[in-house]
């Protein structure tokens, strides 16, 4: 089976990246599977497709191979397109989903049902040795609820209401995630390349 490196150490992207590529008969290997560990990337960019880039560039110079780097996050347009840049580490490091959500659902307290609008982006970087990185974003639309539901996802999935739907991310089977998430429209702009793999 053909193998792709996907630089991340989040258990929940590394899952849906490893059901989409599954599709395509590519093995995607996260940094969590290396029997290494690598040590973390800083996020230094001042967009997603820089911080992209740091993940895809430095993973793939490492192991002089192809890699996959996703950035991703929360865009919400009643606080000013945060958490942004900024979703992973937006109550603080380290990272923490719970303490992330708690932050959003407080800063969005009084805002009313008809400006809670929000989409997720994904970002993905292609970084090959010798050649340069390219990109690829996929968006999901919707909405903040008022609180949060479901335990499927990760991350912002239990208060994202994805448009024309009535229940949460997080309360959609995973596979129905898989069919309307920000990263499956990043992916699907990837298909022609996934076969030349
Ligand atoms: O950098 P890597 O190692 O890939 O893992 P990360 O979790 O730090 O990932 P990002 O830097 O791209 O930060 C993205 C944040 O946005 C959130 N996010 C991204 N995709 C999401 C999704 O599909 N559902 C819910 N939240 C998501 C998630 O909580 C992350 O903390
Ligand atoms: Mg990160």
């Amino acid at each position: 089976m053909k193998k792709i490196i996907v630089a991340t150490k989040n258990k929940g992207k590394a899952k849906e990246f490893k059901e989409f590529f599954a599709s395509f008969d590519i093995q995607a290997i996260s940094l969590l599977d290396l029997p290494e560990s690598i040590p973390d990337i800083e996020e230094t960019g001042t967009t997603f497709e820089e911080n992209a880039a740091l993940k895809a560039e430095q993973i793939s110079e490492r192991f002089n191979t192809a890699v996959i780097a996703d950035d991703s996050g929360l865009i919400i347009d009643a606080l000013n397109g945060r958490p942004g840049l900024f979703s992973a580490r937006y109550a603080g490091e380290p990272t923490n989903d719970q303490a992330n959500i708690d932050k959003v659902l407080q800063e969005m307290q009084d805002v009313p049902d008809q400006d809670r609008h929000a989409r997720f982006i994904c970002v993905l970087a292609i970084a090959q040795p010798g050649e340069e990185t390219t990109f690829n974003t996929g968006y999901c639309e919707g909405y903040i609820h008022r609180n949060q539901k479901g335990d499927h996802g990760f991350g912002y999935d239990p208060i994202f209401i994805p448009k024309g739907y009535d229940v949460t991310m997080a309360e959609l089977d995973p596979d129905k995630k898989n069919q309307i998430s920000h990263r499956k429209n990043a992916i699907d702009q990837l298909e022609k390349w996934l076969h030349t793999l």
